[in-house]
């Protein structure tokens, strides 16, 4: 067993943060539909997670922020002209288009790709595969920025390799690690790989939810596991419970999170609750591990109470002593149930020990708490120094990109900002900056 870490990548908010209602399903994006936003702001919040995570010890790195607006989606849907027309006359004729083309959404990394560390795969690399974010028009080009995100940061290919997202088509919706997690004795052993899925394409009888879009299906998460090489034994695929998808989880992630040994999960989320947890405690008991569920029930905290609060979109961190930190939004405080809740898990005695809040709200409101914020990638020591290195979060960083904020981002965008072509240039002036205070030339295709 190699020594190894999980590197958080943190999502870093781009220069035109904003509300847009885009996201049906997801209930604080529709509830926040065109309200101000404060980009500034917003980046800061981001910033100062990911600065007192990596002071704490923890490995952190940060996902540089994507182009916007997307003029190639307003370019490709037949707004014409200058850039300026093309903001004009999709302001005018289709805002709703002209807000997808500024999607803040690529700030939530874990949608960015599913990741297998070395120990699960066949040929012993980390393998990546882009999400196609297909559910939604905003998300639906974010893979083509992030599979080249991904690549100039795991360049070196006797270690890693970048899949292309899967076909864009409804079968294949995938929405990256939201839906996956890993259970393992430790971030260097071989792990047990856990997919779970909205729906399922190729057989109408599956139970698939009402109300909401189901985003993420069975097909899906099976072509990740062939593509990334991952053993049969070591994967399970389970079915989402499509009730909980009908009251706003619109991914796994919004009602479970798992790490190490550990599954913390609401006793809603799964279509059939047993069955899932039994397979995954004889699939961990084969990789050496005791699974330990952690189960919440609905009469402590009702699913409504889950999605308002994200009590589970939280970060399950292990602590150099072996325990476990959950890290929290600031709303799971201010619901009484939640709050509740935590002050008795932690003193259960259970593995988890410590409770770290952090104020994520700019991010909340468009339905993204601190899991969605992050990609995680485990690495051995070997892999982390072969990476780029200007990614990984230090104090000397975390000033420059503060610094860096304070420079070029607004404190406000409403919906009419959209329209105005000198937001436009002033993202293109931060992005070329950025470029150059990660060391990553040609990240961005400015051209
Ligand atoms: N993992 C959290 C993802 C949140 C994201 N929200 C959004 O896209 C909202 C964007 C807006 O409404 O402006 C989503 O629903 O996929």
């Amino acid at each position: 067993m190699r020594n190894a870490r999980e590197y958080n990548f943190d999502g870093l908010v781009g220069p035109s943060h904003n509300y847009a209602g885009l996201s049906f399903g997801n209930v604080a994006s529709f509830s926040n539909v065109r309200s101000a936003s404060n980009p500034r702001l917003a980046a800061l919040q981001g910033l100062t997670k990911m600065r007192d995570l990596a002071a704490r010890g923890f490995a952190q790195a940060v996902m540089p922020p994507q182009a916007r607006p997307n003029f190639r989606l307003l370019r490709s849907l037949g707004f014409s002209g200058t850039d300026a027309d093309v903001l004009a006359q999709a302001w005018r004729e289709a805002p709703v288009i002209l807000s997808c083309a500024w999607s803040a959404a690529p700030m939530w990394t874990a949608n960015a790709a599913t990741v297998s560390p070395s120990a699960d795969t066949r040929d012993g690399r980390v393998h990546f595969t882009a999400a196609n974010l297909n559910n939604k028009l905003h998300r639906s080009e974010e893979h083509a920025q992030a599979t080249r995100t991904l690549r100039a940061i795991f360049r070196n290919h006797d270690h890693f390799v970048v899949h292309d997202p899967l076909p864009s088509t409804p079968a294949f919706g995938d929405e990256g690690a939201a839906n996956h997690t890993r259970f393992a004795a430790n971030h260097g052993a071989a792990g047990v790989e856990f997919f779970v899925y909205g729906r399922v394409e190729f057989d109408p009888s599956a139970p698939f939810p009402k109300k909401y879009p189901a985003r993420q299906t069975l097909e899906a998460s099976q072509a990740v596991a062939r593509l990334h090489g991952l053993d049969p034994a070591r994967t399970v695929f389970a079915a989402q419970n499509p009730d909980v998808i009908d009251q706003g989880v619109f991914h796994n992630d919004v009602i479970a999170v798992g790490n190490g040994n550990v599954l913390f999960y609401h006793e809603e989320a799964f279509a059939d609750e047993a069955s899932t947890i039994d397979a995954l405690r004889r699939s961990v008991a084969g990789v050496g591990a005791d699974f330990v569920p952690v189960r919440v029930a609905g009469a402590m905290v009702p699913v409504a109470d889950a999605v308002a609060s994200y009590l589970f979109n939280s970060q399950l961190l292990t602590k150099t002593d072996g325990k476990m930190a959950l890290l929290v939004p600031h709303e799971c405080r201010e619901n009484a149930a939640v709050s509740a809740y935590l002050a008795g898990l932690v003193a259960s005695g259970g593995p988890i020990d410590e409770l770290l809040e952090f104020d994520l709200r700019q991010s909340m409101r468009n339905g993204g708490g601190p899991a969605c914020l992050r990609l995680r990638v485990a690495l051995t020591d070997d892999q982390a120094a072969s990476m780029h290195q200007g990614v990984i979060m230090t104090e000397a960083l975390y000033a420059q990109l503060v610094g860096w904020v304070e420079r070029h981002y607004r404190d406000r965008v409403e919906p009419k900002d959209l329209a105005d072509p000198q937001l436009a240039l002033e993202c293109t002036a931060a992005l070329e900056a950025l470029e150059g205070i990660l060391g990553l030339p040609g990240l961005y295709d400015l051209s």
